[in-house]
């Protein structure tokens, strides 16, 4: 990975990242922005005013493009609220939306900017794109008028739309995605009736494209990715982390891994939100009995069967030493590592996780445990988890395991996690002190086995299983 000479408070990471199939290669960009957030939220402004913020924004994003551009970047993705931030109400976001045609029109705005209505934002994304040969992702609002014979309509006679778009090298609009599952906070935004299945392709590669939350569901992230097979996913966000589990560079990588795709997250930057962590996440799955064969065109679920291998083997140790947590409001069952070295086992309904670990040298004042969940979330949305988690507690008080940790001194020499998953949508997580990812530290094994052989260059978070039952979600 390239890292740029840091521009404005982040970097434009480049990566060149080998294309599955064609064996050729393409250069693909994500720029973590600081973004400027209107100073009037209180009531609607002017639309010269918001005009002004975007462009404020866009200034910036201008920069990063083009110096993704110059470093022979192919594609560079900029965050979700890029370009006029979050802090909105219905009324107050509709001086900022522009009328996004559907990308069949065929258009270039930067070079017919009449054609259809107003489109100052659509128009300036189009020729940063068009002027530095290099497409362009970025993440802007989108209304469409309604009227009274849609009972649907909203009051003030529009739906208002969360939207990715995507313009070619040419200028050309090639996407447009409406994002379907939009955060708890985002009232100023309306979903679309059905899942939109967006993709395009390109002399580099098909590719996919979702936002922020979408990835935790299986409309359209998994369909997109396991139906229409791109090999890539485009992915703007506005993430605020949470340890130990949903953590953006933590879960993004681990999604990436687990569908085997690659992933181009590019996250806004705003550290009072606990809003950073892009990434450009190559989404080979490390399987030990595959590294041999060429990376054959995707095949989804993974080649890994999640249960094969924790199905075969006896539990490890009995229950006798369990006890309850929290983490992010869904309770686990833990049992608590007590010897340098072993094997454990902890169920929970019809999950049982097993761990065999060794420990180089453990530290007397962290306390770590394996943890098992089999339930639904519902919690700021409502999703169905199985989760196998060995993670360190905050303190060696028992009471505090499953709270956010970010740093630890136990290291582990070894390391095998593995559960009986109903699902076979699992995403490897292994989160390092100092929240740093372990590129390259750990392997999947096709019995679903998460493992580590030599140990990591840093002590250990959390490794964790994360299991999404999509089946199980509610209607
Ligand atoms: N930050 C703004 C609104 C952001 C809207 C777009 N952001 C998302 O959709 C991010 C959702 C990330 C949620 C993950 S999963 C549940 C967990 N809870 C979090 O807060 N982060 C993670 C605002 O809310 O004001």
């Amino acid at each position: 990975m390239i890292v740029f000479q840091p521009h404005v408070y982040a970097t434009v990471f480049i990566l060149s990242i080998l294309q599955a199939f064609a064996l050729d290669s393409y250069i693909a960009a994500v720029y973590e922005h600081s973004v400027i957030l209107p100073n009037v939220t209180g009531r609607p402004v002017s639309s010269e005013d918001a005009l002004t913020l975007m462009n404020k924004n866009m200034d910036v994003l201008e920069g990063a493009i083009k110096a993704a551009a110059q470093q022979g970047a192919h594609i560079i993705v900029t965050p979700e609220d890029g370009i006029y931030g979050w802090v909105f109400k219905r009324d107050t976001i509709f001086p900022y939306l522009e009328d996004i045609p559907d990308p069949q029109v065929n258009w270039i705005p930067c070079t017919d900017p009449e054609r259809f209505a107003p489109a100052a934002v659509q128009e300036r994304l189009s020729c940063m794109a068009r002027n530095n040969s290099i497409y362009v992702v970025a993440n802007i609002g989108d209304k469409k008028p309604c009227n009274s014979s849609d009972p649907k309509c909203p009051s003030n006679g529009h739906y208002q739309y969360n939207t990715n778009v995507v313009f070619d090298s040419e200028g050309k609009l090639v996407a447009r995605y409406h994002k379907y599952n939009l955060f708890m906070s985002e009232t100023q935004f309306d979903s679309p009736k059905e899942p939109e299945i967006v993709t395009f392709n390109t002399s580099f590669g098909k590719f996919g494209i979702f936002t922020c939350f979408d990835i935790l569901f299986h409309d359209p992230a998994v369909t997109v990715v396991s139906k229409l097979h791109v090999d890539t996913v485009l992915f703007p966000t506005a993430w605020m982390n949470v340890l130990p589990h949903l953590t953006a560079i933590e879960f993004h990588s681990a999604w990436a891994m687990g569908m085997g795709v690659n992933l181009l997250a590019a996250d806004t930057h705003n550290t009072s939100l606990a809003m950073t962590g892009s990434g450009i996440y190559d989404g080979h799955l490390l399987v030990a009995e595959l590294s041999s064969l060429p990376r054959l065109s995707p095949t989804y679920p993974s080649a890994v069967n999640w249960r094969a291998y924790a199905t075969s083997v006896k539990r490890f140790s009995p229950d006798d030493r369990n006890f309850s947590g929290v983490i992010f409001f869904d309770k686990f069952t833990f049992t608590e590592l007590t010897k340098p070295e072993g094997n454990r086992t902890v169920c929970q309904k019809d999950l049982c996780c097993h761990l065999s670990y060794r420990m180089t040298e453990k530290q007397e004042d962290e306390v770590y445990v394996l943890g098992a969940f089999d339930g639904l979330h519902v919690v700021e949305g409502e999703y169905y988890l199985q989760i196998c988690t060995l993670l360190k507690c905050k303190s060696t008080d028992l009471k505090t395991c499953g709270q956010p940790v970010a740093t630890a001194h136990t290291r582990f020499e070894a390391f095998s996690l593995s559960g009986t998953f109903g699902t076979s949508y699992v995403f490897p997580e292994v989160l390092l002190s100092g929240v740093q990812l372990a590129p390259g530290e750990f392997q999947v094994l096709s019995d679903g086995r998460l493992i580590s052989q030599s140990g990591t260059s840093k002590p250990v978070l959390t490794v964790t299983l994360f299991g999404r039952w999509y089946e199980k979600d509610p209607p």
